[in-house]
């Protein structure tokens, strides 16, 4: 297994400074007595999602699922914003081939996080809608800073959140809160979230988040790796398996959704009242 001995570890720690030298938009560092890795989004300003950080973060977790990591912080270089959500520019006025990448890779992402077989936390210090929220969601545990906002605003901007994502939702805060959060597209302040269960911790600085993070961690030292990571595939496969056999029929079905004109047109209206960049007409 791997970790067990320090050469092992110093081969995965190397191994894991050299794959962040070739991805710019995430860097990984590994604790080398904890064993544990931590994931920094850093794509500026705020980790909007578009292809080539979707890209990078599904080829992340591929390494630490192929290393054994033993557990992943996944937070944000920002101090304001975990991650704004897919990148509303890239949606907007798109190339069909490109989203259809997006979206596919998006999928993938979700599958490998939620899906990981390693324990995995979100320290969430900072905003967190849509995409950003779905990022957190997709992780067993939430440790979030205080006075930002999280959610899946998705009815806001015009559209549902996909199946799965409402899967991920409704087994974290219950069918009833789910179905009041998702009809309205809310965002949630920190203490709202806390209080609905969508994060399970408040810290008042990333140093606490991040101690109380690894604290959540530590809990399954003893627990056997496997046990573990079948009880999670147990709780969590059929929701897995049922986005995997209806990939592709999403992704055409939400390339045709985004390239119709409504949905261009109620996008383009939300860019305009909701975002500071504007669009060039
Ligand atoms: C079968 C399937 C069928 C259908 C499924 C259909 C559809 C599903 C499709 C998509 C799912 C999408 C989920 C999403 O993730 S959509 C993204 C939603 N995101 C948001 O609503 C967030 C919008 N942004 C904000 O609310 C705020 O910016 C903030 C709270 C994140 C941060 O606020 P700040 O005041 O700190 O910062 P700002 O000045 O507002 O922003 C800074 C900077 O960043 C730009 N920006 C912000 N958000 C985005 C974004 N999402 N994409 C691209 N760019 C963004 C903003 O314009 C500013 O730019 P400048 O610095 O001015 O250049």
């Amino acid at each position: 297994m791997a970790f067990r001995t320090a050469r092992n570890l110093a081969y995965f720690s190397n191994y894991i400074r050299n794959y962040s030298t070739n991805g710019p938009l995430v860097n990984v560092t590994v604790n080398e007595k904890s064993g544990f890795a931590t994931a920094t989004l850093q794509r500026p300003s705020v980790n909007s999602l578009n292809l080539e950080l979707l890209t990078e973060i599904s080829h992340t977790l591929q390494q630490l699922e192929k290393n054994k990591c033993r557990g992943l912080i996944l937070t944000s270089a920002s101090n304001k914003v975990f991650s704004a959500g897919l990148d509303l520019f890239e949606l907007h006025k798109p190339n069909a081939d490109k989203i259809k990448q997006m979206w596919s890779t998006l999928q993938e992402v979700w599958i490998k996080l939620y899906g990981s077989s390693y324990p995995t936390v979100a320290v969430v210090n900072g905003h967190a809608p849509a995409g950003g929220c779905m990022l957190a969601l997709s992780c067993e545990y939430r440790v979030m800073l205080n006075n930002f906002i999280i959610g899946l605003n998705e009815a806001q901007i015009g559209f549902s959140a996909p199946m799965w994502l409402i899967d991920g939702m409704r087994n974290t805060i219950g069918s009833r809160q789910a179905e009041f959060a998702l009809t309205a597209g809310t965002l949630f302040k920190t203490e709202e979230a806390l209080k609905i269960g969508l994060v399970d911790e408040v810290a008042q600085s990333k140093e606490e988040a991040i101690e109380k993070a690894e604290k959540f961690l530590n809990k399954f030292a003893k627990i056997p790796p496997h046990a573990r990571s079948m009880t999670k595939a147990a709780l969590r496969g059929a929701n897995i398996q049922a986005l995997v056999r209806n990939k592709d029929e999403e992704v055409r079905s939400y390339v045709d959704f985004v390239t119709d004109s409504q949905f261009q047109d109620s996008l383009g209206e939300f860019i305009e009242l909701n975002l500071k960049q504007k669009l060039s007409k």
